[in-house]
């Protein structure tokens, strides 16, 4: 049995990202941009007004000046500015030559085609060419996660098509004789099958899909059919530790994966298995709600975190318990659902009640889970990992 902290790397030095795709602008939002992107050009491009209002020729305010003209965004201004003249101007729309200033429309009189200045502000009014990014200039770097603010830049720079890591292809089969669909009503000995949902609710929050997901019986035949193909990352729920009927582990041998571990000193979540091929990704996950709950934020997440190139979480914040159930101490490295809240501007963790890893219900409202390492005090100021943000704070 190894450590978790042994497992995290070991997971560390065996995937690597799923590799690199071109896509339209509409279709890279979530993704993670594989390549530093650079600006093509001087932003802004010309010297631009930010102020409805005028441009004079020169910079000599007060004063009353000619209006000769105006300029609408989206046109090039043809006509230099001299001294003593103005030209009506718009927000965005380029300074002629000779401009010097912009004045608000607010701080003017016009009177015909003449415009008089008395007030000013200090603020010329102008976004100067270049002042922003000039070419080669870096304006987003590899490894950028690309939300709106990013697919903006992208657009600015004209780059529409940009170079993003491949999400992984993934795969889940819950195992077991015993499961059936939730639809269904269970028979005796039957129970539903929440883990493919528990899965499928997990890799979206990461922004991952699972694109197939399937039920088969505890059966070493039918669960390599399923299980052999050529997605990046493998899932099988339950069949992870040693009874009769618990096929993982044999299952990814059978298909050539080399098993770099197969029990971890984690509670709950100990049997879990980790496998690879080639580049393909291979957990047995063992099968209690709560344990694969757990497996996937210590362990699978990770994995997931490197074949998409996410940013890791793997910060622990110390939080002073208030109430809940109290943590019982146990040799193994475990980690407790719980429940994070703020008051008075301070984070506070709650523990919750799990009497057995089975126990799908106390899942319900968890955003954190505490850390208590063997010998660790289990009380007071505890390691919380804090998977959602509370909700008064979000
Ligand atoms: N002799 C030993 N027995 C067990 C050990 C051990 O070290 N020695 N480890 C225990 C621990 S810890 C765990 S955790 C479990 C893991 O077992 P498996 O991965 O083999 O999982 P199963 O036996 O298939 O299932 C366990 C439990 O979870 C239920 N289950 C399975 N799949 C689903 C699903 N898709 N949805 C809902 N519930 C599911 C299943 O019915 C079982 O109740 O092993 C211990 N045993
Ligand atoms: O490791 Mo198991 O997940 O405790 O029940």
């Amino acid at each position: 049995m190894i450590s978790l902290e042994e497992a995290r790397q070991k997971i560390l030095s065996h995937v690597g990202n799923a590799g690199v795709i071109e896509v339209g602008l509409a279709d890279a939002w979530g993704g993670i941009l594989a390549e530093q992107l650079v600006a093509d050009a001087y932003y802004p491009t010309a010297d631009r007004s930010t102020m409805d209002g005028y441009v004079i020729g020169g910079d000599e305010v007060p004063g009353t000046f000619h209006v000769i003209g105006e300029i609408p965004a989206g046109t090039f201004p043809e006509i230099p500015l001299g001294k003593g003249e103005a030209l009506r101007i718009f927000t965005g729309a380029l300074i002629p030559q000779g401009g010097g200033r912009v004045v608000m429309q607010e701080d003017v009189t016009r009177d015909g085609d003449h415009v008089s200045i008395k007030a000013f502000s200090e603020n010329r009014f102008i976004r100067e060419k270049g002042s922003e990014a000039a070419p080669g200039d870096v304006v987003l770097e590899k490894g950028t996660k690309l939300g709106g603010a990013e697919l903006a830049i992208l657009a600015q720079i004209g780059e529409v098509r940009p170079k993003i890591l491949r999400k992984p292809v993934v795969r889940h089969i819950a195992t077991g004789s015993e499961l059936v669909a939730p639809d269904q009503i269970p028979g005796r000995g039957e129970i539903r099958d929440t883990n493919s949902n528990l899965l499928a609710g997990l890799f979206k929050s990461l922004g991952v899909e699972i694109s197939d997901s399937r039920r088969v019986a505890d059966d070493p035949q039918a669960i390599s059919e399923i299980a052999e193909g050529d997605w990046d990352l493998l899932l099988i729920s339950g069949g992870a530790s040693v009874g009769d009927y618990d096929f993982g582990a044999e299952t990814l041998k059978r298909l050539g994966f080399t098993i770099h571990f197969d029990k971890v000193n984690l509670r709950p979540g100990k049997p879990l298995i980790f496998a690879t091929r080639g580049n393909q990704v291979a957990f047995v996950i063992p099968g209690n709600p709560i344990s694969h709950f757990v497996s996937f934020h210590v362990a699978i997440r990770l994995a997931v975190e490197r074949l998409a190139g996410l940013p890791c979480h793997w910060n622990f914040l110390p939080l002073e318990i208030r109430g809940g159930e109290p943590l019982r101490p146990d040799p193994r490295d475990s980690f407790w659902v719980a429940r994070v809240s703020v008051e008075d501007g301070k984070l506070f963790v709650t523990p919750k009640s799990w009497s057995t890893s089975g126990n799908t219900f106390s899942l319900a409202g968890t955003n954190a889970l505490v850390r208590v390492k063997s010998g660790a005090p289990a009380d007071g100021v505890v390691e919380t990992l804090l998977l959602d943000l509370p909700e008064s704070i979000a």
